[in-house]
């Protein structure tokens, strides 16, 4: 059975919406229903000059596959109409409202995956719903204490310990326990999704040349190094810690399954700086598949037929082997 993926365009205001119609333009091994408001997409579509026929999506998978240009659409109404480029407080609700529509469509076994284009956390904010991220969204929605964000380009995968939170906040954060669930979700979804029989875990360490033997900082030697000892003797092929400035390097990644970095702005800069527009975001040990794109909402570029839509290509595609993969 071919999958059937949600995909949320996201922030209206953003590249989502421009998304969404440039990867209809194309054919895909999976069916993908568009959850958004069918007006935007087609006003979108005009302002990129590309053919768009939506399909109501009633519940039920398509008997036929989509033919390039056109997209099933599960229709929710914008508050007011979007504006390319022009952020509107008014429409945050919508956007948390079709990530719950996805969210909700997975857990039912409805989808096969959700495939997420860029969301602007301020405005959702700024609307009234506290959110930092989809990663937290959906793990929040699926009952998940632990999941991993992982963002992969061609040669490099970097899984985070800490996700959206404050600098301020991550060493207090960082605690054996949790150290270990991310590694050990990392471990079982390489292994699962990925095909991984053995995967080699690379783990940074938090501070600067990962503690200096304790002159720099003690998380390395309190919390970081004890849980990989410990993940050894449990059979898994887990190393470091590592200082984050040296093990990004061939020598090391070369046979590395992942690099673990404890935040956002230690893995994730070097990641961009290899792959930005090549890379995929997954969110590892949620009850379902989903990926997303590796980029913002690019406020400046929406409606312009100069977006790089490689990442979104890579996310659905990502979205469709992982599917495939859990099925053998
Ligand atoms: N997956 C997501 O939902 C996601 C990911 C990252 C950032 N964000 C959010 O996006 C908002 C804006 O973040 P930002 O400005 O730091 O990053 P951004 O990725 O939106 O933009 C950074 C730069 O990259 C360019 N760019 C990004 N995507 C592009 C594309 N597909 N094609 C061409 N150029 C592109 C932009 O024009 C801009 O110059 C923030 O609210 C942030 O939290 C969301
Ligand atoms: N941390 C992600 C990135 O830098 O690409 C991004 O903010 C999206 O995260 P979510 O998938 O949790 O929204």
């Amino acid at each position: 059975m071919r999958p059937l993926l949600a995909f949320t365009p996201g922030e209206p205001a953003g590249v989502g919406p421009d998304l969404a119609v440039m990867m209809a333009q194309q054919h895909w091994q999976a069916d993908i229903v568009a959850i958004a408001d069918a007006g935007l997409l087609k006003q979108r579509a005009t302002e990129l000059n590309l053919p768009l026929e939506l399909i109501p999506y009633e519940g039920a998978r398509p008997q036929s596959p989509m033919q390039p240009g056109q997209l099933l659409i599960k229709h929710v109404p914008l508050a007011e109409t979007a504006i390319a480029g022009a952020l509107n407080v008014a429409n945050g609700q919508y956007v948390v409202e079709t990530l719950s529509i996805a969210s909700d469509g997975n857990l039912s076994g409805e989808f096969d995956a959700i495939v997420t284009g860029p969301v602007h956390k301020g405005i959702i904010n700024e609307a009234g719903v506290a959110f930092s991220g989809h990663t937290e969204f959906f793990a929040n929605k699926a009952d998940c204490s632990d999941v991993v964000m992982m963002l992969a380009t061609e040669g490099l995968r970097v899984a985070l310990v800490t996700t959206h939170i404050p600098l301020a906040y991550v060493s207090k954060a960082i605690t054996p326990e949790r150290l270990e669930k991310i590694i050990t979700i990392l471990d079982a979804d390489l292994r699962q999704k990925f095909g991984e029989e053995q995967p080699n875990i690379l783990v940074c360490g938090l501070n600067p040349h990962a503690g200096e033997g304790g002159h720099l900082g003690h998380e390395e030697e309190t919390i970081i190094a004890p849980v990989i000892r410990s993940l050894q003797t449990r059979g898994m092929t887990v190393s470091g810690p590592y200082p984050a400035d040296t093990v990004f390097q061939p020598k090391y990644l070369e046979s590395a399954s992942a690099v673990v970095a404890m935040y956002h702005d230690q893995g994730l800069p070097v990641l961009k700086y290899k792959g930005f527009g090549k890379a995929v975001n997954i969110t590892l040990g949620l009850p379902y598949i989903r990926t997303s794109v590796d980029h913002g909402t690019a406020l400046d570029m929406a409606g312009s037929p100069a977006i790089n839509s490689g990442s979104c290509q890579l996310a659905i595609k990502t979205a469709i082997d992982m599917v495939n993969n859990s099925k053998l």
